[in-house]
């Protein structure tokens, strides 16, 4: 171990189009988000490995030497980090008890861990406490899973020294190389893999990268030329797991694949229809035309999304509450519940803004204007964390 102690975050996000249609190879426009996830690391000597969830109250412990036996007959290289150790996941959740077909807030959170922590350490487990809080919502569309799973990735590689600890004493907060980022993405990816079932990656790819990105079967392109967007989030406060909303997708398919295809190749359309849109807009300025193409695109997605299946009747009341002052919305993230986005243009009044946001929260739901392209994962001085945070952080 090179640190006795430090401290990671990670962006949330919000998906503009794309969601679910880029699980299945096409193309999705994504955003991070100024909410954050941070993570404090530290060395100690129990022999124990602490883990502290307040989010999601969870405070667990293992005895090292219980864990070390889950690692006879393991892989030492993790095949590329293409795939997940099925026999190490199969030897976690006889462990742990947790089933295959849980979508256990709690018990995902902590097989994510285990999983990551036992891989990366296999040939010395260490003694260590890591505490998680997060500024998100769990379990609502802004890429909470990814938050948490790109913070412990880029923690647990940095401790174990299979990439730098980037801080000098000078800095407040630094970032890896291009090289590091892209392990903390794998990493983070196989996380995703455990708590999501069968991800694209576009999540942790923004929660690693930060800032505006375009996800196409695996490849990420940040998109530098885009114009200062201002976006209205809305959570519905439904729960729903991502998981659960994927697999039924895949299941619509399956059954009806001359008629969903075309869906998610229309989703795709979408999403290059506004970019093209997001680059006209940056490099001329942004026209009213401009914006009348992004929120028809927007209700013709949130249509797609009905049709595969993972809308919600209260994503429904949004949509409606919104429109009626002339705002568009649509979900955003796996949908079922969750979180919806509305567009708002530069001359939408602020009294339209704040008597939405009114009849939003009458509705139950929780609502607020929000800043996107936040920087991706980082690694922070203790003096670089609020003290809000860092009470949080060191209370275990
Ligand atoms: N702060 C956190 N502490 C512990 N576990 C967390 C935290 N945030 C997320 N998780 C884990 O991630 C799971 C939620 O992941 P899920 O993918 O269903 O939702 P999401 O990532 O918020 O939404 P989306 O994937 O649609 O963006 C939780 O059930 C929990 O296991
Ligand atoms: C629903 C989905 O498309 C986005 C979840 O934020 C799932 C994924 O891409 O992994
Ligand atoms: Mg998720």
């Amino acid at each position: 171990m090179q640190t006795l102690e430090f401290f990671v975050s990670a962006p949330g996000k919000v998906i503009l189009h794309g969601e679910h249609s880029v699980v299945h190879g096409q193309v999705a426009l994504a955003v991070s988000l100024n909410l954050r996830t941070f993570l404090q690391l530290q060395s100690t000597s129990s022999g124990e490995v602490h883990i502290n969830l307040p989010n999601i109250d969870t405070f667990l412990s293992w005895e090292i030497t219980a864990l070390q036996s889950l690692l006879a007959g393991c892989k030492a290289e993790q095949g590329g980090l293409k795939e997940l150790d099925a026999d190490l996941l199969k030897r976690l959740r006889e462990f742990t008890r947790i089933s295959e077909d849980s979508t256990d807030t709690r018990s995902m959170a902590v097989l994510a861990f285990l999983y990551m922590y036992l891989s990366v350490f296999a040939e010395s487990l260490a003694s260590i406490t890591v505490s998680v809080w997060s500024e998100l919502p769990t379990g609502a569309g802004l890429g909470s899973s990814a938050a948490y799973n790109v913070c412990l990735s880029a923690a647990l590689l940095s401790a174990r020294g299979n990439i730098s600890n980037p801080l000098t004493p000078q800095q407040e907060s630094a970032r890896w190389s291009k090289e590091e980022m892209e392990l903390i993405n794998r990493w983070a990816f196989m996380g995703e893999k455990i708590i999501h079932g069968n991800p694209s990656g576009v999540d942790n790819a923004v929660g690693t990268w930060g800032g505006f990105l375009r996800y196409h079967a695996g490849n990420i392109s940040p998109l530098s030329w885009v114009p200062v967007l201002r976006i209205l989030l809305t959570n519905t406060k439904v729960p729903r797991s991502t998981k659960v909303l994927v697999s039924g997708v895949k299941d619509k398919i399956n059954k009806f694949p001359s008629v969903l295809k075309p869906v998610l190749e229309s989703v795709s359309a979408v999403s290059c229809v506004c970019e093209q849109t997001l680059t006209e807009m940056a490099e001329r300025g942004p026209s009213a035309e401009h914006y009348n193409i992004l929120e028809e695109l927007i209700d013709i997605n949130q249509h797609h999304l009905n049709v595969m299946g993972v809308g919600h009747s209260s994503l429904d009341t949004l949509c409606r509450v919104t429109l009626a002052r002339g705002l568009h919305s649509k979900l955003t993230g796996a949908g079922g519940g969750g979180c919806g986005i509305t567009l708002l243009r530069p001359e939408t009044d602020t009294s339209v803004i704040q008597s939405t946001v009114e009849e939003l929260k009458a509705c139950g739901f929780d609502c607020w204007e929000t800043s996107i392209g936040a920087p991706g994962v980082q690694q922070h001085s203790s003096a670089a964390l609020s003290q809000h945070i860092l009470k949080i952080l060191s209370s275990y």
